[in-house]
């Protein structure tokens, strides 16, 4: 009774005593479950954030627009652009920071999947590959041969850890997944999972939403949540413990990512980054990827639910679109660039507004589906930390190498599992061919050769375990 009042006490203080008024109706066990949840609210925090959601819901943020420039192109490195020796140098500076323990790869895998439509996490998502095979799994075994590269040249036995953010949505079936799996292969030890924090969805008049009697409408507070993350399941921490020096940062659904990509650690160590990321050429003005761009002079990412159309399509003399640099969600961090962000920068990071239909109870306590938006979801993103580097690099690699992004359902026009699956085999089949195997039909004619367009279906079933190779290699590296 005691706990009671002080929630409700807290909660009328807030502006926010409708959340216990259904308090009469619920059992003993109930009212446990839900002073357990309120227990674990920022209930201090609790005002603030609501009127900062109801407050950004009325006044949209001011257009960046005016105030954004392309990246130059001498800033950005490029697969395509560089000759074979420096790819070749930054390889071999990447695998050898693997090979001494220096790189930990972190995936954000919180997010509900609610595009995709599946009630599970996406990295249990399989895209109907010949094998079967998840994108968990299918990470798990690149880890498992950048490993194995790294050692192969270095004569190490080194680990990769890989640090997976999960929230409530996902932990608890990630790790029942990771555990039936045996791991996919990899050590338990070297797996840390932990959770991302939550928030009240809240109404336009700034009320927390309740998605029952006894439970508020809760939502992951962006892949940005990250850093908060960090600090509250002391990740730094472990990554100081095990030497690690560089993180690469990756969201669970682009079913190429190469993870602790050696090329890309290379590029942002040799260059002295603190801060890196992925770019692609972006394939079409209403592509829905952030572009890396300045904003007045500092170097960020634009997302592009918050990018003007008439900005998007603009275009240059030769007819390139002028923000072409499309962020693939693959960050490079220092370890001592995120130990600053959490001591001194992520309180500071930017509140983006998501208006979202959340089911809710209605005054009458019925539960009602809302067919249009009723409530605010707030959400920080993991690139707005950019501002902060002291010094940002972007690194443009090949869409058909490394982006195909899973996001929608099958019937979708674009980044589906269909799309996913036939980059993948695409992928494999240039790999195949141009290690010198042929691809034959059923009836043993050669087919054509693969082409590089990433809209092409693949000539052939053609699929390459991410044990045998990484990156298209036949057996070693350089
Ligand atoms: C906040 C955030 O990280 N947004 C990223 C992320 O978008 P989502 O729509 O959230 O999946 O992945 C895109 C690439 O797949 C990238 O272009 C975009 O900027």
């Amino acid at each position: 009774m005691e706990v009671h009042k002080d929630a409700f006490d807290f909660l009328e203080s807030a502006g926010q005593a409708h959340v216990l008024q259904f308090w009469p109706e619920l059992c003993e066990e109930e009212r446990d479950v839900f002073l357990e949840e309120l227990a674990q609210l920022d209930l201090k925090g609790l005002k603030d954030h609501c009127e900062a959601a109801a407050k950004a819901a009325a006044s949209p943020p001011d257009s960046l627009d005016q105030h954004i420039e392309p990246i130059p192109p001498e800033f950005i490195g490029s697969v395509k652009k560089s000759g074979r020796d420096s790819l070749e140098e930054w390889e071999r500076r990447g695998l050898l920071e693997i090979s001494e323990n220096c790189v930990g790869v972190l995936l954000l895998a919180g997010g509900q999947g609610t595009r995709l439509g599946v009630q599970y996490p996406k990295g249990m998502y399989n895209v109907g590959l010949p094998s079967g095979k998840t994108l968990y799994q299918i990470q798990a075994e690149r880890i498992r041969k950048i490993q194995e590269l790294a050692d192969s040249k270095h004569g190490s036995k080194c680990t990769v850890p890989w640090y997976i953010m999960t929230s409530e949505f996902t932990l608890g079936p990630t790790e029942t997944f990771f555990k039936e799996n045996n791991y996919f292969g990899l050590e338990p030890t070297n797996i840390i999972m932990f959770e991302q924090r939550m928030i009240p969805a809240v109404t336009f008049d700034g009320k927390v939403i309740l998605k029952d009697k006894g439970k508020i409408a809760m939502a992951p507070d962006g892949n940005g949540g990250l850093y908060q993350a960090l600090v509250d399941n002391k990740v730094l921490e472990d990554m100081k413990k095990r030497g690690v020096k560089y993180l690469h940062v990756y969201c669970v659904d682009n079913i190429l990512v190469k993870m602790a990509d050696p090329v890309f650690i290379g590029f942002c160590v040799s260059k002295g980054a603190d801060c890196g990321a992925k770019v692609v050429e972006k394939a079409y003005p209403t592509e829905p990827v952030g572009v890396v761009c300045r904003v007045r002079g500092v170097s960020q990412v634009v997302e592009y639910s918050e990018v003007q159309p008439q900005t998007a399509e603009l275009r240059g003399p030769g007819g390139e679109l002028v923000y072409s640099a499309g962020n693939i969600c693959n960050h490079c961090f220092t370890r001592s660039f995120l130990q600053d962000v959490a001591e001194k920068y992520k309180d500071q990071l930017k509140q983006h507004v998501a208006l979202k239909k959340v089911p809710f109870v209605d005054a009458q306590g019925v539960q009602v589906k809302p067919s249009k938006s009723n409530g605010i979801k707030m959400e920080k993103f993991v690139f707005d930390v950019f501002p902060f580097s002291r010094n940002f690099v972007a690194f443009e690699v090949v869409r058909e190498d490394e982006f195909s992004p899973l996001k929608n359902a099958d019937g979708s026009v674009t980044d589906n599992p269909t799309t996913a699956r036939n980059s993948l085999l695409a992928q494999h089949c240039r790999w195949a061919t141009s290690a010198g195997a042929t691809l034959l039909d059923e009836y043993g004619n050669p087919l054509p050769l693969p082409s590089v367009s990433a809209d092409d279906s693949p000539p052939a079933q053609c699929e390459i375990s991410p044990l045998v190779s990484y990156f298209g290699e036949v057996r070693t590296v350089c």
